[in-house]
């Protein structure tokens, strides 16, 4: 049975959805993504609290369809996906967008979009992240990881700039804000890959890292799958060390592409954008600390740092001083690639 809920006043083509999945209608919906957005993420679901309840809930919304699309190939039932499931999934997107949300948490994303000017695109792109995720284990160089990480992760921030909004005193090209989503999407990315090497290789036959860029450190694709200990001291290998050093470099330097975009935000978006990029930003801290071992040891943020970390973001949120910095632009793939040289961090 269908039944009209009170949203077609929110949307031009009115919303439909089935009674039985909105017993309390959109609040509900709503309701919902912020549960599971906390489940997963407490510390971020805490900055959303600090948006307007529109922005929060809007944001939750796209959280819980990234989540869903993200576990479509990295949850329990991964092993039975297909490119078909994921066409059905991207028809369900389109039809979302159309008005006609297929659940609950569909109808919170079709509702969100009716609120805020978010394009489909940056959707689109990132199912199609998750169909290279099932057909690409490998990746030649980093023009290629890049396109990968724009589609799963700086899509990300493509979706919920539109909903964070811009500071209204800024005056610059929004060009500029855009670039910057794209780059911490892509830092964060990079980290993650980072962080998750053994563990891709091992349990997924998967290696993100570029390998022209394994090549110029002297190590091979058989080494990476079976960890990179020097039979010698039992030690990460000092190749891994220098690659990992290069590696890192360029994350922290897309971090740095994205800072100059989060004052642009909105006052109220800053500090869960500060947080999200200074909490994930420490896991390249942690890598080191654990001395390039991303294939025995976990690189995780601990309690404490986090926690210290929120204050810290507060503070630079709200810092005036920060505004005065001028936008800086991320280079393109390459180029940032080539400003970073593994001749100068092989040291
Ligand atoms: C306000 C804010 C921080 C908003 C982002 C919230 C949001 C909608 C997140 C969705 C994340 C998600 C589930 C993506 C699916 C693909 C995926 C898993 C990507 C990886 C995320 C890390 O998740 P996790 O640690 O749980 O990974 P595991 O699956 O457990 O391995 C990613 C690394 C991508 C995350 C990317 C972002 C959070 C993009 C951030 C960019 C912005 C919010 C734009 C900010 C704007 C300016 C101007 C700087
Ligand atoms: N200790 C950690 N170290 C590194 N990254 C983390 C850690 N905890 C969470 N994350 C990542 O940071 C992002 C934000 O999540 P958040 O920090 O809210 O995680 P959480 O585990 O729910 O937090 P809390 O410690 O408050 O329960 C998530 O995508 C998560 O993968
Ligand atoms: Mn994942």
């Amino acid at each position: 049975m269908w039944a009209t809920i009170e949203w077609g006043k929110l949307h031009p083509k009115g919303l439909q959805l089935p009674s039985r999945w909105a017993p309390g209608g959109l609040e509900q919906a709503y309701l919902r993504c912020g549960n599971i957005t906390s489940d997963y993420a407490k510390t971020f679901y805490l900055g959303t609290k600090l948006m307007t309840p529109e922005k929060a809930r809007a944001i939750w919304a796209i959280y819980v369809w990234c989540r869903r699309t993200d576990e479509l190939v990295d949850g329990p039932n991964a092993s039975r996906m297909n490119p078909r499931e994921l066409d059905r999934w991207e028809e369900r997107l389109e039809e979302l967008f159309d008005g006609r949300p297929y659940d609950v948490y569909d109808a919170a994303l079709t509702a969100t979009i009716s609120n805020f000017p978010v394009s489909i695109q940056p959707f689109r792109d990132m199912i199609d992240g998750m169909r290279m995720d099932l057909v690409k284990p490998r990746y030649d160089t980093y023009d290629e990881l890049y396109e990968y990480c724009y589609k799963v992760a700086g899509t990300v921030g493509l979706m919920t700039t539109p909903v964070m909004g811009v500071d209204p005193s800024y005056t610059g090209p929004m060009e500029a804000v855009h670039r910057a989503a794209l780059a911490l999407g892509t830092a964060n990315q990079l980290t993650n890959i980072l962080r998750d090497v053994g563990e891709d290789a091992v349990e997924r036959n998967r290696i993100y890292v570029p390998r022209d860029e394994l090549d110029m450190f002297g190590i091979s694709e058989a080494e990476v799958l079976s960890g990179m200990f020097s039979s010698t001291t039992g030690r990460i290998d000092d190749r891994w060390q220098r690659f990992m050093k290069f590696q890192i470099a360029r994350a922290r330097q897309c971090f740095a592409d994205a800072e100059a975009g989060v004052d642009h935000l909105d006052t109220d978006a800053r500090w869960p954008v500060w947080s999200a990029l200074i909490l994930y930003r420490q896991i390249l801290d942690a890598i080191e600390r654990n001395g390039y071992n991303n294939f025995t040891k976990r690189a995780y943020v601990p309690k404490w740092r986090k926690y210290l970390s929120l204050p810290m973001a507060f503070a630079r949120a709200s810092s005036p001083a920060a505004i005065k910095k001028p936008a800086k632009l991320l280079l393109p793939p390459s180029a940032s690639a080539a400003t970073v040289t593994a001749d100068r961090l092989a040291k």
